[in-house]
């Protein structure tokens, strides 16, 4: 059986967080070579490989305009269209249209219709490319978005994908900066389920989030925050302060998770992705916030192994098939 090869193409930060070194030598030891491309070099004399598992989200956003990140793209693109037999995790497609908050809010808004039943939704919401303060007014009202709303960029990915801001008035409106996405704030209590999908396995992880507020127009000064200081492990802000007074709600079935990983997974095309989800204190009902493509999956020992044991099903339906010993645990 010849030699198994994986490249991973991931930014330096990504390959630190992920610690691919260790990841290298697990697979090592299944008799699978894992081979960090370079995409300033041709990939053609670094193949062949048998599957690539890439998360190139900064050269697609610098892309739309630095030729240096169009032509590391494009060298990337340009081996897979010559080499259909090697497996992307994930499609470039499907992770572009993810980059992208008008587009992974249409998918969300799509999916409410299929997990309606399972009592999943996703909150209503709107793209901004306009800064006229008349017609946001107008399709606030008219989409019917409850304040407080949510500001967040239509970029998802990159330096300022994270800059976000919470919108109590009309007033509050021109804080918005276009092109972006308004979305109705949904009270939960201050805390966050991300569900980190590996392959066919998923796994859910509690996290800080962000506090209630008092639903409704209230002249209020807009907040603006971080992303990544609200919902990390760590985080620890006024903005994620848990109300003592409030009774904890029970975390989301497994079953629910299973039928919208399910669902997610058909529509999306990807296995490596996570959904941010929340439970509404007055419906109960689950609310997906957020989907990110191959994100860090703190919190997730079984990451590796489930990685691994997904590559290794990748390659035995290609026909290179693994050794019999188990996997580690
Ligand atoms: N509609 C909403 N209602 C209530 N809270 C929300 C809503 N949308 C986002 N949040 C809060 O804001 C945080 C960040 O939102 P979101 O996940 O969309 O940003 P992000 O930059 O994509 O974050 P990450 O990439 O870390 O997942 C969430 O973790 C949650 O605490
Ligand atoms: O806490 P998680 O694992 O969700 O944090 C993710 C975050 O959701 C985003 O996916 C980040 O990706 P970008 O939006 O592209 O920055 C991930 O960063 P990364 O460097 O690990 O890709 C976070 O881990
Ligand atoms: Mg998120």
């Amino acid at each position: 059986m010849g030699n198994r090869r994986v490249g991973f193409c991931l930014s330096e930060k990504k390959k630190k967080r992920m610690n691919l070194s260790a990841f290298a030598e697990l697979c090592r030891q299944r008799g699978i070579e894992v081979v960090e491309i370079d995409l300033s070099r041709p990939m053609a004399s670094q193949g062949p490989f048998d599957v690539i598992i890439h998360k190139l989200s900064d050269v697609i956003v610098e892309a739309e305009h630095d030729s240096q990140s169009q032509s590391l793209l494009s060298n990337f693109q340009e081996y897979v269209s010559m080499h259909p037999l090697t497996v992307l995790l994930d499609p470039l497609p499907a992770m572009t249209q993810l980059l992208d908050r008008f587009a992974s809010y249409h998918i969300m808004n799509k999916l409410q219709n299929s997990l309606r039943d399972r009592g999943i939704c996703s909150p209503p919401y709107l793209e901004i490319s306009t800064s006229n303060q008349s017609a946001i007014r107008e399709a606030v009202e008219e989409k019917q978005l409850s304040y407080p709303l949510i500001c967040k960029p239509r970029v998802a990915h990159g330096s300022h994908s994270h800059e976000m801001s919470l919108i109590f008035c009309p007033a509050g409106l021109s804080d918005a900066q276009p092109p972006c996405v308004l979305q109705s704030f949904v009270n939960h209590g201050a805390v966050l389920y991300k569900v980190f999908v590996v392959g066919e396995a998923h796994f859910t992880v509690e996290r800080p989030s962000l506090k209630n507020f008092p639903l409704g127009s209230f002249a209020r000064k807009t907040i603006f925050f971080n992303s990544h200081e609200v919902s990390k492990p760590e985080s620890c802000s006024h903005l994620t302060a848990l109300d003592e007074n409030m009774p904890r709600l029970p975390p989301p079935s497994e079953e629910v998770m299973v039928a919208l990983v399910r669902e997610l997974r058909a529509e999306l095309g990807m296995v490596l992705f996570g959904v941010d989800i929340i439970v509404n204190i007055q419906t109960r009902t689950l609310t997906i916030i957020d989907i990110n493509i191959f994100p860090g999956y703190e919190g997730v020992p079984q990451f590796f192994s489930s990685l691994l044991s997904h590559i290794e099903s990748v390659l035995e339906s290609r026909g290179t098939a693994p050794p019999s010993s188990p996997l580690p645990p």
